[in-house]
This record gives structure tokens, C-alpha cells and sequence, in this order.
């Protein structure tokens, strides 16, 4: 690992110097669309004001005879919409790095779109050894392009090496702006008995003891991806970056996406990815917090004004730490506020 004085030094000379914190950024749903498809790519425009990020998706689901069209559309939709001016980021999922394309995507992204780019997402990342590679690979390109502003980096966790190696990951680089769970190559690289992207299994469950009367014994389905989703999100937050859920792949079942985006948004993310246009608005709900629990965050805050002390609130005691759990809460909503004025009425802000 680099010395702590080497750590926010740029790796190339005339790369721009990392970020020292991460831009402060909303990023409830990351919007993944097919950059090959003209058609998909038209619609942008529309989609874009409706959410917090465009990913342009280079990796699995893009075949592998259009690898070059999606690298062509990428560039062509940074440059037909303006999502500086629409306060929406721009990232790309480019393709794994033992791959025989994430070479040209790379260097083509940054020389013809480096300063529109905010992220560049990196899948089946296993150690803090791939984080170096593209770290140093971008600050070389950055230079060379003259670009002023750096890319940061999102990783896929979805392999076991990647779930093994996550806290080395997450502090790899002052690039690093998160961490998305990828369950269905990580259920693969498991060997899992599954065929979904994400979400429960009915067959994962606990059962209760068997009744003295033989009667039928209850048994609820489990969380199956509770462990991994922990260990990423502590890793994320012990080195200040960002935990997301990432894909679910039942667009025909929005109550279960729900339900998923919701234990994500308690445990502490910052998102989750939309497949399809219909997600959009469950994330955009979910990680938003409910005006309700604001409002009560609010009162916790305004009770205990210099966060020490000991106070009653409806029968709840509050103290220290349900204060900073209260600031979490009114950061983020003031954060979503500035951002958007639908949520900015619903707080009151
Ligand atoms: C495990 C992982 O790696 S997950 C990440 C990789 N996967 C992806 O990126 C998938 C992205 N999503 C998609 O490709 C599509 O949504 C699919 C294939 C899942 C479903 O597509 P369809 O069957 O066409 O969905 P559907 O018919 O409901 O689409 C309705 C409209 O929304 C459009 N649409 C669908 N998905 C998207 C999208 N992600 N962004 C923008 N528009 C979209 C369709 O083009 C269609 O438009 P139209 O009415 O003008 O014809
Ligand atoms: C997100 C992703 O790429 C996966 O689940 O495999
Ligand atoms: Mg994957």
C-alpha cells in the first residue's frame, strides 16, 4: 500500500490531483442503458431529468458483436445530452479487465469524453490490485488528454476473491467512489444453486421447531445475500465511499424490488441500480427517507441543539447517538432537497 503522504499524490505527471473528499452527489438509481441501441440512446434525453445517473452498460448484456457500437454510443450520448447542465451523472460500466476489450474502452472514454465522465464502473473486481491497474491507467490518460477533473472508479463486487479482498478494494485509491453488490455473477462465482439477479430464494428459509401436535410448522424465507451486503457496506463506510445495492432482475416484480432496495436503503446505501425504466421510480422512493422519519429527525435535532444531553421524544429516549443517527437522516434529505423540489416541499426545506 502506498505511504499516506504518497496516497493523494496524482500517479501521472500532469494528471489532475485526486479528489480529497467525494463530490457530494445524489445518486439514488443508476440508470443502466443499452448505448448500442439507437433507439434506447434517443430516449435519453427523456429518461435523464427523471433520474440521479446514466450508466452506459459496455459489459455483460451488451453482445459481444456490438462491443463497438456501445463504445461509439457511449461518446455519441455524452456528447447529445448535457447532463452537467441536468445535474445528472454520466458513468460507464466498461468491460472486466481480463477481458480483450476494457483496454481501447478505456482510452477511447477518456480521450473523447474524459471531462463529461463522472464514473467508470469496473466489474468482477477481486483485490486492490485491479483498483491499481485502472488507478494508474487513467491518471496516465488523464494527463495525456489534459483532462482536469478526475474520473473516480466504482467496483462490482461479485466474485468471492472480490467479497474476500472487499475492505482492500474500498481503500484502494482516493478514486474509489463505491461499491455495488453483483449478485448474480457472485451467485456463479459461488456456485450458488440460483438462476436470478438478486433478490431472495423461496427456498432459503428458516423453520420452526416441529409441534408436539404434528401440526404444520411455519418457516420464513431468508435473507440470502444479508452477509455480503454487511461486509461491503462496513468496508464502504470505514473508507468514507458509498455502498449500493446493485440490479434486480424481476422487473415483472416491483413489490420484491422494493422490498430489496428497501433493506439496502436501511443498512446504510446510497442507491441501487434501475434496469428498466420502471425501477426508476422505486429507487427514486426508497432512498429517498420518508418525510415522516425527516420530520421526526428534525425534532431530535432541534431538542438536543448541541447533540449532547439526554431527551424525551414521544416516549422514545433520545441521546448522542440517536442525534447523529438524526443528522445522517437531515444531511440526506437536505442533500435530495437541493436537488430535487418535489422532496425539497415533502421536507420542508
Ligand atoms: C447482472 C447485470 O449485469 S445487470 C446489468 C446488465 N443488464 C442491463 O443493463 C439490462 C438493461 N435493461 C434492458 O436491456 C431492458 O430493460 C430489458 C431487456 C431488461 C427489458 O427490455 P424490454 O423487454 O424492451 O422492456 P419493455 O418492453 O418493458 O420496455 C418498455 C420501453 O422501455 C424501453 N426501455 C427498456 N429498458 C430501458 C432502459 N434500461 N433504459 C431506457 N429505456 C428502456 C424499451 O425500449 C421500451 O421502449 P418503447 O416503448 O419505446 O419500445
Ligand atoms: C451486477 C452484476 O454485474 C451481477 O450481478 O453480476
Ligand atoms: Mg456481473
Amino acid at each position: 500500500m502506498k505511504t499516506a503522504r504518497g496516497f493523494f499524490k496524482p500517479l501521472a505527471i500532469g494528471a489532475p490531483a485526486p479528489w480529497r473528499e467525494l463530490p457530494a452527489r445524489v445518486e439514488r438509481m443508476i440508470h443502466f442503458v443499452p448505448p448500442h441501441l439507437d433507439k434506447v440512446r434517443a430516449k435519453v434525453g427523456e429518461i435523464a431529468p427523471t433520474v440521479d445517473v446514466i450508466l452506459a452498460n459496455l459489459e455483460d448484456a451488451i453482445p459481444a458483436d456490438a462491443k463497438g457500437a456501445a463504445l461509439a454510443g457511449t461518446i455519441a450520448l455524452s456528447r447529445e445530452v448535457d447532463f452537467k447542465a441536468l445535474g445528472v451523472g454520466l458513468w460507464v460500466r466498461i468491460n472486466c479487465l481480463n477481458s480483450p476489450w476494457h483496454l481501447d474502452e478505456v482510452a477511447t472514454l477518456v480521450e473523447k469524453a474524459g471531462d463529461r465522465i463522472d464514473v467508470i464502473m469496473v466489474p468482477k473486481v477481486e483485490g486492490p490490485w485491479d483498483i491499481f491497474y485502472i488507478d494508474q491507467l487513467l491518471a496516465s490518460l488523464e494527463a495525456k488528454h489534459g483532462v482536469t477533473r478526475p474520473i473516480l472508479l466504482h467496483a462490482i463486487l461479485e466474485t468471492a476473491e472480490g467479497v474476500m479482498n472487499v475492505e482492500q478494494i474500498a481503500g484502494a485509491s482516493p478514486r474509489m467512489q463505491g461499491i455495488s453488490l453483483g449478485p448474480a455473477d457472485l451467485a456463479a462465482s459461488r456456485a450458488m444453486k440460483t438462476t436470478r439477479v438478486g433478490g431472495g430464494h423461496p427456498g432459503y428459509r428458516v423453520i420452526e421447531d416441529p409441534h408436539a401436535d404434528g401440526s404444520a410448522r411455519a418457516s420464513v424465507q431468508q435473507d440470502l445475500w444479508h452477509y455480503t451486503f454487511a461486509k461491503m457496506v462496513d468496508a464502504c463506510a470505514a473508507h468514507g465511499i458509498k455502498p449500493f445495492y446493485g440490479p434486480f432482475g424481476a422487473i415483472d416484480d416491483p413489490v420484491a424490488c422494493e422490498q430489496q432496495f428497501r433493506n439496502a436503503f436501511l443498512m446504510g446505501c446510497a442507491g441501487a441500480w434501475s434496469l428498466h425504466p420502471s425501477q426508476i421510480a422505486i429507487a427514486k422512493q426508497v432512498f429517498s427517507p420518508d418525510p415522516a422519519e425527516v420530520a421526526f429527525a428534525k425534532r431530535i435535532l432541534e431538542a438536543m441543539p448541541d447533540g449532547s444531553g439526554v431527551a424525551m421524544i414521544d416516549g422514545k429516549m433520545q441521546d448522542d447517538a440517536t442525534w447523529k443517527q438524526a443528522k445522517v437522516m437531515v444531511d440526506c434529505a437536505r442533500q435530495i432537497a437541493a436537488k430535487d423540489a418535489e422532496y425539497a416541499a415533502l421536507y420542508g426545506f
